[in-house]
Parts: C-alpha cells; structure tokens; sequence
C-alpha cells in the first residue's frame, strides 16, 4: 500500500516510510492512496475473532509485506496483551440503543494506548530492521504524552520529548508524563496551550534541517498508523452489535480529529456506519464549521476535558483532502488561509459531503457535570468528563430506531476532581498508577518559543544526523 501527503508535494510512500516520516516533508498528512475495502462477507467474519486477531485482519491490508504475518501477530499481542480487560476495548449498554465503548483499559487509562501500545512496537520492529534511530516529538493535551510515555519508555532506538501545556493538564495526565524513570522519554511543560505545542511539533518537522538532523518522528495522529490501529475498535464495536447486518452510529468526543476520522476510515472501508457525530465541549470550533462553513479559531477556554481544549484540530486536513474530492491544491489553499488569518472556508461542495456524513453538538460545563450526574443516577455509570461531553451530544441528537456507540475515551480516575465535583464520587487510580501521585517529578519548562524547544532536543537527544 502507498501513501500520499494531502498537499500532494511530498514523496509518495509505503507503510514503513510513513510510519517513521510521521508528518509530511509539506506540511501534509499521510493517507493511504486508496481505501482496502472490506465486503459484508468479510466484516461478518470477524464475529468470534480475539481483539487481537480483528486487528491483524484490519490493519494487514496497509502493512508492507516485508513485515510478516508473523511478526505482525507477535506485534498486535504484545500490544493488547498489556490492557487490562479480556476483551480489550469491552461495549457497555447504557440505555435501550445507547452503547459506551470503553477504550480506557490500557496502561495510561485513554484511549491513546490503542494505537500506542502498537505504534511504539512496530516502530521498533522496523527501526531495528533498518538499523536506525528516531527523534520523536509530541504535543499534547494530557493523553497522548502518557502514552507516548508509557510506550516507549526504555525503547532503545527513539528518545521521547512530549511537550504539554503548562498547568492545563490534570494532575493524574501530568505525573504520568513527569514520573518516568525511563532516561530516553523527556517531558517539557510549555508557557502556552496545546496548540502552541502542536504548533512548535509542527514547525519542527517544517524545519527540514532540524528534522534531518536529529531524524524526527511523530507520534501524534498525524501519523497514519495512530488512525489506522484505531479504525479497528470501530469495526469490533459494530460487529459485536451487529454488523454488517445493522447500520450503526458513532458519537466521538473530538479535538484532533483522530478518532472520529478513524470511524470515517473505518467506514470507507466498507463499515455500515450510519451516523459519525462530532461532540465537543466548550471548545466548539467544529461543531460551529459543521454549523457555517467557516473554520475560525478563537481563544481556547480551560475545560474540565483537558484533552479537547483544542482549535486547530490537525486530522481535519484528512477530511478536507477526502470532501474535496483529494484536491490537494485547495487543502494548500485553506492550510494557508488558516495559518495567515486563523480560518478557512470550506468548499460548498465539500461542506455539503461533510455534512452527509457527520454530525455536530457541544456540551458546555454544566451540561458535562449534569451528564455525569445522570448518567449514574440512571444506569450507575461513572463517566469521565471526556465521555460525557460525547454521551450529552448523543443523546441530544439520537434519531428513532439509531443504534449509538459513544466512545469512551478516558478513564474517570485521570479527573477526579471534575467527576468528584459533579457526581459525589472520588474515582480511584488502579493499584498499579497509585504510586505516581507521590513519586518525584522530571520536566523542563519552556517558552513557547521554536529555536529554545529545538536546542533542548538536540541537547537532550541521542540520535545522530542521518545524513
Ligand atoms: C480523553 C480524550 N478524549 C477525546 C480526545 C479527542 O480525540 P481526538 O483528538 O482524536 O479528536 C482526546 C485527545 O485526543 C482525549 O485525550
Ligand atoms: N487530546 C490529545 C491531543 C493530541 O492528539 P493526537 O491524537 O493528535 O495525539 C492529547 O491528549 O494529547
């Protein structure tokens, strides 16, 4: 399978090469040149299969055969053989059609550990295979960084710098990133929010002798195999429910628009996906796009879900090449649009397709906590803030006979204060994180500022130049 970038300026590319490249040398985002397509027969033989087992049938079509089938399978069940629950990512019946699909029960408790676990083996599968190294730098808004963390501590062939905005995450995401012991992964608590950290990442990899330099690597979802590893909850969740034999719908809560562009994925490969919803919380920059037309970024307000306190969402650029029909000149012109003046205007006719695909609500902060609330009076359901966000959407927005999965993509314990404050209950760490609240803390604190946040990774780091 070959990959091209959105922008259509960079090097066409097989798996490996993307899986390393993380963005691309335009500025654009990897997607695979056409969609593997999965037929009825098919996706109703993955009813039975292990988590494990679904996953090698989904991803295999992306991965280049010099990654065997072998070695494919010992990758995907050293990852899932580190969560928590024997069915992996489990489905919760909150209501007569109303699904939760819990993603939280990996090492970090957030759904980033799904494609994480997998990511940071088959990166290190294929850099062993090369005999090479990698820079990884990343931005987050709590999740990915303790992810990333967790993945690839100790890894002999990649340094870590995560980048996370300073006092924005909770205390839980903070210490996960900060206690490692580990002496390759490094935190850096930037002055400024995520999207200045997604923003120094990106001027990073724009950077050509930075990147050559110190090899740099991605592993935020502008990678393509961050999306792909979790197009396949996707189809676990619909076939548990019955698919292909029944039409379901997905509410995702959303920032970056990894998750839910995975669903998209997953249903352009031949998943019947009735209805893909966008749910976010105050920061509702896409579900006002979805609403006008108009991309516009605001100032980002704190939220009591940290992860999606988010206005450039990266993955959009993945849908706008897909609406417009893979035109890869008007994504350019609304990427610079965006970077000169902060919005964009989609296309009528890409708009149009958007909105036959998906969906948009908001849930403001009393919505979320009343969400919680109720939930648990109603089912005995504990949320996270995250997954309240998507569960007040959904309901808002539930059509008559829609059958509706909403993703649950965090954990409670990594907020407690926030599900405290609104449900009465104090939800506990897992014996195994117990011991973050009180181990000793490791990070750097940086301006948002390019030139000192790439000086500290190149003194920081242990990779050579490439050339
Ligand atoms: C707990 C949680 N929920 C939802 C999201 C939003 O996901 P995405 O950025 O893929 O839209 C994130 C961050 O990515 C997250 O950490
Ligand atoms: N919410 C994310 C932000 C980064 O998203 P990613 O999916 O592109 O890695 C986080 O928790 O860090």
């Amino acid at each position: 399978m070959q990959f091209v970038s959105t922008r259509a300026e960079a090097p066409v590319l097989g798996f490996s090469d993307v899986l390393l490249q993380g963005l691309a040398r335009d500025g654009g985002l990897y997607v695979p040149t056409e969609w593997p397509q999965f037929s009825p027969e098919e996706i109703r033989a993955l009813r039975g299969l292990s988590y494990a087992e679904a996953a090698f049938v989904i991803m295999r079509p992306f991965i280049d055969e010099d990654i065997s089938d072998a070695d494919l399978k010992s990758i995907i069940d050293g990852s899932y053989g580190t969560f928590r629950h024997q069915a992996t990512c489990p489905l919760v019946q909150t209501g007569p059609s109303e699904f939760v699909l819990e993603l939280f029960h990996g090492p970090t408790l957030a759904f980033k550990d799904v494609a994480m676990q997998f990511l940071a083996r088959i990166m290190d599968h294929v850099l062993e295979k090369r005999g090479e190294r990698v820079t990884i730098a990343g931005a987050t808004s709590g999740d990915t960084g303790g992810a990333a963390i967790d993945a690839f501590a100790g890894a002999k062939r990649a340094d870590v710098f995560i980048m996370f905005p300073h006092n924005r995450v909770s205390p839980v995401q903070q210490r996960q990133m900060t206690t490692s012991k580990a002496d390759n992964v490094h935190a850096i608590a930037v002055e400024g929010n995520f999207d200045d950290c997604q923003a120094l990442v990106k001027s990073m990899f724009n950077d050509h002798g930075f990147r050559d330099q110190i090899g740099l690597s991605g592993v935020n979802s502008i990678n393509w195999a961050r999306i792909m590893a979790q197009t396949v909850y996707y189809f676990t969740a619909a076939v548990s429910l019955g698919a292909p034999d029944r039409e379901i719908s997905f509410t995702v809560p959303t920032g970056n628009f990894g998750d839910i562009f995975a669903g998209y994925a997953a249903k352009r490969m031949g998943l019947p996906i009735g209805r893909l919803i966008i749910a976010t919380n105050s920061n509702d920059i896409l579900a006002r796009t979805l609403a006008t037309g108009r991309y516009e970024t605001r100032g980002v307000v704190a939220t009591m879900s940290p992860s999606m306190d988010i206005q450039v969402s990266s993955n959009f650029e993945r849908l706008l090449f897909e609406a417009t029909g893979r035109d890869a000149a008007e994504v350019r012109a609304c990427m610079e649009s965006l970077k000169q003046s902060g919005s964009f205007t989609i296309p009528e006719a890409a708009l149009e397709r958007i909105r036959e695909e998906f969906a948009a609500g908001r849930a403001d902060e009393e919505e979320t906590a009343r969400t919680i609330r109720e939930t648990l009076e109603a089912s005995g359901y504990l949320a996270d803030p995250h997954t309240a966000t998507a569960l007040k959407v959904a309901r808002e927005l539930a059509q008559p006979g829609e059958t509706m999965v909403v993703l649950s993509t965090a954990h409670p314990a990594k907020f407690p204060q926030a599900v405290e404050d609104a449900s009465g209950i104090n939800p506990a760490l897992p014996a195994w994180l117990e011991g973050i609240m009180t181990a000793e803390e490791r990070f750097t604190v940086l301006p948002s500022d390019l030139k000192m946040v790439e000086d500290h990774i190149i003194r920081h780091s242990r990779t050579e130049s490439r050339e």
